[in-house]
C-alpha cells in the first residue's frame, strides 16, 4: 500500500450521515495542499492541538497497540473534542497527522484505527478535513481541532473565576488513573474504558457556555489539583476542595479511601469537565435540562494569599487547600491520608 493509496482507503471516504448544517462550510476537504472553510462571520472559530505518543499517552507494546486500535483512533478524537468544549464551542473539524510505524501500515490496524476514529467523529458531530501522513519508528498522533461558537456566545475562559462561585465537576473523576495503575485489579478492569474510551462533556461544556453563568471552564487532562492550579493562577484565585464530595464510581468507590483520592487528585486522563458558578446560581434541572452528565459541587473559590508569579510551577497545590468531612488537610493533620500526598499531576517534563 503506498502512502496516498493508505489516505484514500482509510481517511476519505467519510459516512456524510450526521453532517451538521455547519458542515455545509467545508468547501474542500482531503485531497489539496490546504482545506478550505468558508468563514461565517458572525462566529468564532476556536482551533487546539493535542498529541498521543505511544509509551507516553498509550502503551508502548505493540501487542496493546495492535488491540486497541479502535480505541487508539477513538480517544485521539475525544481528548480534543474536549478541549473544544471547555471552551463552550460546537466542535466543527478535525486535521490528523499521522507518524505510522510500518508495522501498523495494514488493513487489520488502520482498518480499527479509522473505525474508531471515525465512530468518535461522528458521535461528536467533527468532519476529518484533512491531514499528514509520515512513517516513523513509534506511533504518534497529532490531531488539530476546531470549533465554532456563535458571537453572541462567550467562550468560557480559565481567568474569571471568582472569590465565593463554586467548583463543580462532571461526571467522575479518578477512574481512568486507577485503571492505568491497576490494569490487571478486577476494578481496574471494569474502569478500563474510562481511560481507552473517555468521554468529553460536549453537550455540558456548549450547555454551560450558552446560559452565560459559568466564571471559568476546563478540562481535567492532567489531574484535577494540577489543572484546578492552572485555573487559580489564571484568575489569580485560592480554591477550597472538599475531599469528601468528589464524584466517585461505583467500582472506584471499593478501593481503600487514601489510594482512591490520590487517583482523583492526581490521576489525570479523565476529561471531565471542571467550571466554576457564582454560589447564587442554582444547577438546577431546568439549567441542564437536556445535559444528561451529573455536575456535583467539590468546593469553593478562596482568596489567593499573595499574589503568585506566572511562572510557578508549584501553584498547584499551593493555591489549593484540602478539606476532608469539614477538617483542614494539612501536613500536621494529613488524615485521610497518612502522609500529605504530593499532588503533582502529570507532567510531560520535570525537574
Ligand atoms: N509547543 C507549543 N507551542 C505553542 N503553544 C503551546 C505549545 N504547547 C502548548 N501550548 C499552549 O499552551 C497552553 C497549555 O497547553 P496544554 O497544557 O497542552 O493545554 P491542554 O491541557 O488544555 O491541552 C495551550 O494554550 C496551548 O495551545
Ligand atoms: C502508557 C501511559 N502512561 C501514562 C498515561 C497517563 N497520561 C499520559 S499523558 C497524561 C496527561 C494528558 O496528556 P497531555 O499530553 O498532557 O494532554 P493535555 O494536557 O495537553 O491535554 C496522562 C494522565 C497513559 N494514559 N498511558
Ligand atoms: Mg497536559
Amino acid at each position: 500500500m503506498t502512502e496516498f493509496e493508505l489516505i484514500y482507503r482509510y481517511f476519505k471516504a467519510q459516512d456524510t450521515e450526521g453532517a451538521s448544517i455547519e458542515h455545509t462550510a467545508i468547501i474542500k476537504d482531503l485531497g489539496d495542499d490546504a482545506a478550505v472553510v468558508a468563514i461565517n462571520a458572525p462566529s468564532q472559530w476556536l482551533t487546539c492541538v493535542d498529541t498521543l505518543v505511544q509509551g507516553r499517552h498509550f502503551s508502548e507494546d505493540w501487542q496493546q497497540v495492535s488491540e486497541l486500535a479502535f480505541a487508539i483512533g477513538y480517544k485521539a478524537v475525544a481528548v480534543n473534542v474536549s478541549d473544544i468544549v471547555a471552551m463552550g464551542a460546537k466542535p466543527h473539524s478535525i486535521l490528523l497527522a499521522l507518524a505510522l510505524p510500518e508495522r501498523l501500515a495494514n488493513e487489520t490496524w488502520l482498518g480499527e484505527f479509522a473505525k474508531g476514529l471515525f465512530h468518535a467523529c461522528k458521535q461528536f458531530g467533527v468532519r476529518l478535513i484533512g491531514g499528514d501522513t509520515t512513517r516513523n519508528d513509534k506511533l504518534i498522533i497529532s490531531i488539530t481541532a476546531n470549533g465554532i461558537l456563535p458571537v453572541a456566545i462567550q467562550p468560557v475562559y480559565r481567568s474569571g473565576a471568582k472569590v465565593g462561585d463554586k467548583i463543580y465537576v462532571s461526571g467522575t473523576i479518578g477512574d481512568a488513573s486507577y485503571a492505568l495503575n491497576y490494569p490487571e485489579t478486577e476494578v481496574g478492569k471494569q474502569l478500563a474504558h474510562r481511560l481507552h474510551m473517555p468521554t468529553p462533556r460536549s453537550i455540558l461544556g456548549q450547555k454551560l457556555a450558552s446560559i452565560g453563568l459559568a466564571t471559568a471552564m476546563m478540562d481535567v487532562s492532567d489531574g484535577l489539583v494540577q489543572d484546578l492550579g492552572h485555573l487559580c493562577q489564571q484568575s489569580q484565585v485560592a480554591m477550597s476542595l472538599q475531599l469528601d464530595q468528589l464524584p466517585t464510581s461505583k467500582p472506584l468507590q471499593q478501593v481503600e479511601l487514601a489510594e482512591r483520592l490520590r487517583c482523583q487528585l492526581t490521576g489525570g486522563d479523565d476529561y471531565e469537565l471542571v467550571f466554576t458558578l457564582p454560589a447564587s446560581v442554582q444547577l438546577s434541572q431546568d439549567l441542564l435540562s437536556s445535559v444528561s452528565t451529573p455536575v456535583t459541587c467539590i468546593g469553593e473559590v478562596i482568596e489567593l494569599q499573595q499574589v503568585q508569579p506566572v511562572g510557578n510551577t508549584n501553584f498547584g497545590s499551593s493555591a489549593i487547600e484540602l478539606t476532608y468531612q469539614g477538617t483542614a488537610v494539612t501536613e500536621q493533620a494529613p488524615y485521610p491520608f497518612d502522609g500529605f500526598p504530593n499532588l503533582h499531576g502529570y507532567q510531560h517534563f520535570s525537574s
